[in-house]
């Protein structure tokens, strides 16, 4: 009797199995009750609002990481809902959420692939998990002799994972021992540091702009950051960048009134001042419907070529 390596079904199966899971995960015929008209991709450009000639601002998140910071009722989580809502209707992306307040990202649950709530220990557990997937992904593509990730790997079941923060000095800060939140403080750190080429990015919201919450060296592995309304020229920098506020970008000097309004500094370039994109309750609803009804189809799909890899079918 031949062994499996000899006999070739197996191997057309799972070919005949990638190809379907391919199709899958973008599906062509959009949710009939639900806005969107058809799936995002995380490697398009997310749209986050306008600059102050009216033009749209739109950046790409693969291979990068994002920081927003500000004053409470500045406008993060409003901002912070624009890449979510990008990646949760994009198929091709897993979503993560960490949710400090509850409240914000609790909206896109449904959407999720992992959800953690206001909860130390599970944010911790969740993020040695994503750290697992990070370092199993750089052993494949050593093997591969590979630097990053791209979209065709989608056919062996790895995308982009957003991992997405709302208030992370919840985690890092606020609940826990210290040696807690140490713990999660490094875990972060390291995903930050070393996620980009396996794919994972990370997006953090803080209303805490200060040196204990970001220190430099973490942020400056941020390509973008966000600075919404903050307080002082100090804090302004501790999100942008040293220096950037005596060279006249400082948003200390956004009106309190002016919600919504930050300064965006994408890598390489200078603070630019935009106005994010609003999504009221109810978008943000027929959004996540839209993005949970997408990803069950994806589910389903990784669930099969799990099984096909696993030799069970
Ligand atoms: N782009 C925008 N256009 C219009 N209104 C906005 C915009 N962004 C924010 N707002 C208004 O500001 C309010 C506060 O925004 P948001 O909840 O995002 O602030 P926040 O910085 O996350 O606050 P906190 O840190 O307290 O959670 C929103 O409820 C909304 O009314």
């Amino acid at each position: 009797m031949s062994s499996p390596e000899q006999h070739p079904e197996p191997v057309r199966l799972r070919d005949l199995l990638r190809s379907w899971t391919a199709a899958i995960r973008t599906p062509a015929t959009p949710c009939p009750e639900t806005p969107a008209r058809s799936p995002l991709s995380i490697w398009d450009p997310i749209h986050l609002g306008i600059d102050e000639h009216g033009r749209p601002v739109r950046v790409t998140l693969a291979y990068r990481n994002a920081l927003l910071a500000g004053e409470p009722g500045a406008g993060k989580s409003v901002g912070l809902n624009l890449p979510t809502a990008h990646a949760a209707l994009s198929p091709d992306c897993g979503l993560w959420l960490f949710d400090g307040k509850r409240v914000e990202l609790g909206l896109w649950r449904d959407a999720a692939d992992r959800f953690v709530g206001p909860d130390l220990t599970d944010a911790t557990e969740t993020l040695r998990d994503l750290q697992a997937e990070m370092d199993r992904r750089y052993d494949w593509l050593d093997a591969e002799r590979r630097r990053k990730i791209t979209p065709a790997d989608a056919a062996h079941g790895i995308d982009p994972i957003a991992a997405i923060f709302d208030e992370v000095a919840y985690y890092s800060a606020t609940v826990g021992t210290k040696q807690e939140r140490e713990t999660f403080s490094v875990l972060l750190r390291d995903l930050v540091a070393r996620g980009r080429a396996a794919g994972v990015i990370v997006i953090a919201a803080t209303q805490r702009p200060s040196s204990d919450i970001i220190p430099t060296s973490l942020r400056d592995l941020f390509g973008y950051r966000w600075a919404f309304r903050c307080t002082t020229d100090a804090s302004s920098d501790i999100v942008l960048g040293h220096g950037w506020a005596a060279r006249g970008h400082s948003a200390a000097v956004i009106a309190p009134e002016d919600k919504g309004i930050g300064l965006l500094l994408a890598e390489g370039g200078e603070p630019q001042r935009i106005k994010s994109a609003f999504l009221s309750d109810e978008q943000v609803y027929a959004l996540a419907d839209t993005a949970a009804w997408l990803r069950e189809g994806r589910r389903l799909a990784d669930d099969t070529l799990t099984a096909a890899q696993g030799g069970r079918l």
